[in-house]
């Protein structure tokens, strides 16, 4: 069966340079068929912003749960280390309609109540939501939701983030706030973020490294402009960049359009 180690254990643990994340031949298969990670190796850097892109069905969320340790019902093989504290953003906020802001932001919160309320309070705060904790989920528009969604997981200090499409459901206007937004929060906390999108210029533009997934392993990667270039590894301009993962997603350059370019554009009639 497959392992899910909670903290890096031994020399890890204690290297500054160790990465958070370690995935070592990763295999998940739902049924009988073709596994949907097939001998997955990944390693992410502490502090890396790392962007998983890959064609509809390519295995990103199976990946991402596997992070979580949220697969515990799918069989398969390999290890995964992550940092103690995990944090989840999806697609959709989750918040629960029946609880206030506030209340749906520490639900759950580890730490003693006192601490925990001031913990959301000072979350909100920083995703610009000051003065709504007592607002109803259904007051909120989906972006101020999604806002709420980010405070539930900084009020955790995770040492990971991981986010499944985050801002998919958002209108374009929204999801470039939503990337100020992000940025600004990363600068201030620094967690390990990995990232799954459909959009590769969400991905160049926000994170330092973009990975794609194909037939379950990893099919390219690449530092983005703002990613700091190690050795074996080169750094591209956005446009060459965008080319050569738009050609690993099997789409054409010419389908961008200014609100991005989305992997899901060839499974749209
Ligand atoms: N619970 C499940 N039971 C059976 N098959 C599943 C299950 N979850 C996912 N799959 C299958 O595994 C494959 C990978 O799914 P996954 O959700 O990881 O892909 P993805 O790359 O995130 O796709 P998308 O971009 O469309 O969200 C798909 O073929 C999907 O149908």
């Amino acid at each position: 069966m497959a392992t899910h180690a909670r903290g890096l254990t031994g020399a890890a643990a204690g290297a500054p340079t160790a990465p958070a994340v370690v995935v070592r031949d990763l295999v998940r298969s739902y049924g009988t068929g073709a596994g949907v990670l097939d001998g997955l190796d990944l390693e992410i850097g502490r502090g890396e912003f790392v962007a998983i892109l890959g064609r509809s069905g390519s295995g990103k969320s199976t990946l991402l749960r596997a992070l979580a340790g949220l697969d515990h019902d799918v069989p398969g093989t390999g290890t995964v280390d992550v940092p103690r504290n995990v944090s989840v953003v999806f697609q959709d906020s989750r918040l629960l309609p029946w609880a206030r802001v506030l209340d749906n932001v520490v639900l759950g919160h580890e730490a003693p109540p006192v601490q925990a309320r001031a913990a959301g309070i000072a979350a909100l705060a920083e995703v610009g939501l000051a003065g709504r904790e007592r607002a109803w989920p259904n007051e909120l528009s989906g972006g101020e939701q999604q806002r709420v969604s980010l405070a539930r997981s900084l009020a955790r200090s995770p040492e990971l983030l991981l986010a499944d499409e985050p801002f998919g459901a958002l209108d374009a206007l929204t999801r470039l706030r939503m990337h100020d937004l992000l940025r600004d929060l990363l600068r201030r906390h620094h967690p390990t973020v990995l990232m799954v999108t459909h959009d590769v210029d969400e991905a160049i533009v926000l994170a330092d490294r973009v990975v794609v997934l194909d037939k379950g392993r990893i099919a390219l990667e690449r530092r983005t402009p703002q990613g700091v270039a190690r050795p074996g590894t080169h750094t591209s301009t956005h446009a060459t960049l965008r080319a050569e993962l738009l050609d690993a997603l099997g789409l054409d350059a010419g389908t961008g359009t200014t609100t991005g370019t989305t992997t899901d554009r060839k499974d749209t009639p």
